[in-house]
């Protein structure tokens, strides 16, 4: 098998970086011993018809098999495409004619078993070499031979073996595929080791179903075994029922104690709603399991009604996860299913069932109703009013129980819709919101489900796609979940999550917003069910473990949120390295860091472009100014069709502190050394002196102003003389009086002018600048500046940040933006703005469904 890294760590089930679950998939080579291969955690894989329909899926299937299995993993198949259906139409087909009394097949019959070989003769020789397609279709030649016997004899005896051709087509052409490309394979008929007690209950021998299943499988081969079918205790063909194959995966998967199931289809998920009829239906990324058993059994065609039930055995230590992936787009996550925290648990979701019967009875009441309970499973059932709802085709076997009762019945056609999540039959309000947007549909009952997972709708007509629509909108109208990650846990960052709690509390728009990640440099605490964002600090402090950046993109490709933040309050070059990534994947990301805004303009333009094709957003306000909305301004101004021609100000707060303060009467280099002493200036204030924080600020809002250009087209003159440029820091700190002669002849000169000096950013655009030297027309420089003492710029409180916008609307008199520009309380405050501007847009984001199948 071929040697790749595996996608298949997004099917663990926790696999945050928290927990260190990060599975290794290594390849087991071709004809592994037993002993090494029982090692491995088995995982078993299903294939609905809808991924194997054509030669094009198959093939799919097959890149998904070198890309996530090992040789000791088992597939299990659904019959291709719509095959089981074609058999069913062909064997009622045959039922009609006898029926009729018709002696000989009709030539309907005749063509319709000849549309059936051919189908699968096209896949097998599409598929298949010349030598492997002969044996093939030999196989299959006599199979239809079989099936026209068994059609013309006693159809109902055979009615199962009839039906189980799909599925053993199906296995028997992917695995000889597989031999033929990718690794050995087995085909196993599940008739050889499953055995049920009957039809009806579905019921496993799970002792001599597991015995008999170790016998056929062959170690250093990976089994492809049939779905659907199984056999009695007398060896007669039985199966699971329709689309029972899901079904056949969690019992096999539970028989080798297998570590995860992935249900492989059309769609990359659980929905809240069918998709193909309700467009605005949410993807459901985490479902607790009695939530998924209740949809299964309330009609989610993903999830047949059983498949949970081999899964869930309290007694049992061994824990399989289950997971629904597409086919069609292997690499998008889809729905995991199992035990989760208290946000997976708030989801909810709307499922129908139509051609139904509401059946009433005193038999229903009392006593009986439990056995009633026991023998039929109903739907639903009120035992003090005496009725319950069932499928039809219990109708005959309900009439024929009651019968021995020598008691009425009354049956009436009814439907089903119903809303599911986490006890919402517990929940007053949300059955209160259930009942109103179900107004017009009249229901005649609402009933709680048997394990308060659902509350039921029994409606009078079947449920039509406007009520579907109008009650899922109803019930999950208000349900995006967002995740938010924090970076950077140090100054700004702590102040941030202090504030938080009240947030969350105060502000409508961030209601679902749910602290999953903190991140340092080194360390990460990821928690998919939620971090208490009252004591984020301390659990980071406790829990958090070392991360690498691959370890934390695994993880952000698979987070279970509608959508998910990324704050960056890091001042890391390193982690805006890692924009690129986080957008590619939707991840929306709030930037205080300047790093990336301010990168090459190659980088910077492939960076807003991987965002907006992904639709990731990207604010940064406090980029420049910490809360002060000079980003917004600017964007207000382009957005509204103004056109900006001049920037300028004072954009450094330490260098607005030391200049505003600085008036001779104590040396520079002493005011400087308190500054730092103070914490006003980077813990190297040759980082302040130098320009170059101030340099790309300006770049920052001239590139907001809509202007393409780079950090080498804005001069920028460093305040520290080469001499101290490369020095130590101590050895700097040392030597700072070097820098007294300079600033005190500058301020003297300015005040001989009754000027003063202050550290200025000027970016100019002028189209009559225009010339072959400078083809955008744009001046840009960040320097120290001789100004009047009655200039704007010249009377800031210490510290504070002054920007001066001059555009087409703001010409003679500029827009002027004041006030602090730096600071812990300003600057956690600015990203808190931009946290609740993202999540008001995002509430009116629309994602849409993905069905690539044939559905
Ligand atoms: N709530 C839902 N979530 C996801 N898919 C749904 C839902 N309701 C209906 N579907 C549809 O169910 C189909 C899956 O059907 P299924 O029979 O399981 O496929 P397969 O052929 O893979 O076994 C999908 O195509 C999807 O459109
Ligand atoms: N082929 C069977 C069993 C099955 O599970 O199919 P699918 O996985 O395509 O739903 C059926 O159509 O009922």
């Amino acid at each position: 098998m071929k040697q790749e890294s595996s996608t298949l760590s997004k099917v663990n089930n926790d696999s945050s970086i928290v927990n260190n679950e990060f599975i290794e998939h290594d390849f087991v080579a071709q004809g592994t011993a037993e002993n090494k291969l029982a090692k491995h955690a088995i995982q078993v894989h299903k294939f609905g018809g809808s991924s194997l329909a054509t030669s094009e899926c198959i093939k799919r299937v097959l890149e998904i098999i070198r890309a996530n299995c090992q040789l000791n993993d088992i597939v299990v198949v659904s019959a291709n495409g719509k095959t089981t259906d074609s058999l069913f139409a062909i064997y009622s087909l045959v039922e009609r004619t006898i029926a009729e009394q018709e002696k000989q097949l009709s030539d309907e019959i005749t063509a319709a078993i000849s549309v059936l070989a051919q189908s699968q003769a096209q896949l097998i020789t599409e598929l298949l070499n010349a030598n492997n397609s002969k044996q093939l279709l030999c196989q299959l030649d006599k199979d239809i031979s079989q099936l026209t016997t068994w059609l013309a004899a006693d159809i109902a005896q055979h009615k199962n073996d009839i039906l189980a051709f799909g599925e053993v087509w199906s296995a028997r052409l992917f695995s000889a595929l597989l031999n033929e490309q990718v690794c050995p394979s087995n085909f196993i008929d599940a008739r050889d080791f499953l055995v049920i007690d009957n039809e009806q209950s579905g019921l496993v021998d799970n002792a001599t179903s597991a015995a008999q299943l170790r016998q056929r499988r062959q170690f250093g081969k990976l089994a492809v075994i049939t779905g659907y079918i199984s056999q009695d205790s007398r060896g007669t063909s039985c199966t699971l029922g329709r689309n029972g194959s899901d079904y056949s995966a969690t019992i096999i998967a539970a028989l080798v104690a297998a570590s995860n199931v992935t249900l492989w289809t059309d769609v990359d998920g659980i929905y809240s709603a069918d998709p193909r009829v309700v467009p605005s239906a949410r993807k459901l990324h985490r479902l607790p399991n009695g939530v998924a058993k209740e949809l299964g059994r309330l009609g989610n065609p993903v999830l047949h009604a059983k498949t949970l039930l081999p899964l869930i055995n309290p007694l049992s230590e061994h824990h399989t996860h289950l997971h629904v992936a597409s086919s069609f787009d292997a690499q998008v996550i889809g729905t995991e299913i199992g035990k989760f925290g208290q946000i997976a648990k708030q989801e909810l979701s709307v499922t129908y069932l139509n051609d139904l019967l509401l059946a009433q009875s005193v038999s229903f009441t009392g006593d009986c109703a439990a056995k009633a309970r026991a023998e039929f499973a109903p739907i639903c059932m009120d035992d003090q009013q005496g009725f319950m709802v069932i499928t039809q085709a219990q109708q005959k076997s309900l009439s024929h129980w009651l019968a021995s009762h020598d008691v009425e019945i009354t049956f009436k056609p009814v439907a089903i819709i119903a809303t599911v999540g986490h006890r919402v039959a517990e929940r007053g309000d949300i059955k209160a919101r259930f009942k109103r947007s179900l107004k017009t549909a009249k229901p005649l009952q609402l009933v709680g489900g048997d394990n308060s997972h659902s509350v039921i709708a029994i409606l009078p007509e079947p449920c039509s796609i406007e009520l579907l629509n109008k009650v899922h909108h109803e019930m999950t109208k208000d349900a995006r979940h967002i995740g938010l990650v924090v970076a950077g846990m140090g100054n700004i960052g702590e102040r941030f999550l202090s504030l938080l709690p009240a947030q969350l509390n105060n502000v409508y728009a961030l209601e679902n917003l749910h602290l999953v990640g903190l991140l340092s440099s080194k360390k990460a605490l990821i928690n998919n069910d939620g971090i208490d964002v009252n004591q984020a600090t301390s659990l980071f402090a406790q829990q958090a473990i070392a991360y690498d950046n691959d370890q934390l993109i695994s993880w952000l490709t698979q987070h279970p949120y509608d959508e998910l933040i990324v704050v960056d309050i890091t001042p890391s070059e390193d982690f805006s390295l890692l924009y690129e990534r986080i957008f590619a994947l939707g991840i929306h990301i709030i930037g205080a860091n300047k790093w990336a805004a301010s990168s090459s303009t190659q980088a910077y333009n492939k960076l807003v472009n991987t965002a907006d094709s992904h639709n990731s957003l990207w604010l940064g306000n406090t980029t420049v100014g910490a809360g002060l909305p000079i980003n917004y301004a600017i964007d207000d101004l382009r957005q509204s069709g103004d056109s900006i021609s001049e920037l300028s100000g004072i954009f450094s707060g330490t260098l607005s502190w030391l200049f505003e303060t600085y008036d001779g009467s104590v040396k520079f280099s002493t005011l400087l050394l308190n500054a730092l002493a103070q914490g006003i200036t980077e813990p190297d204030p040759r980082e302040d002196l130098s320009g170059r924080d101030v340099q790309r600020k300006l770049l920052i809002l001239a590139r907001k102003a809509g202007f393409e250009l780079a950090l080498e087209d804005i001069d920028c003159q460093n305040l520290v003389p080469e001499a101290l440029q490369r020095l130590s820091l101590e050895d700097f700190l040392s030597r700072a009086n070097e820098l007294d002669d300079y600033f005190a002849s500058a301020l003297s000169e300015a005040t001989s002018k009754a000027a003063c000096i202050r550290y200025v950013a000027r970016f100019q655009y002028n189209a009559n600048a225009i010339t072959g030297n400078n083809p955008a027309g744009i001046s840009a420089k960040v320097s120290l500046e001789v100004l009047p003492k009655n200039d704007p710029f010249a009377n800031l409180i210490p510290g504070d940040n002054i920007f001066k916008i001059n555009s087409r609307w703001y010409q003679d008199n500029p827009l002027i933006i004041q006030g602090p520009g730096a600071g812990r309380d300003v600057t956690a405050g600015g990203l808190h703005s931009d946290l609740v501007k993202i999540c008001q847009q995002l509430a009116h984001k629309q994602n849409q469904v993905k069905i690539k199948g044939m559905s």
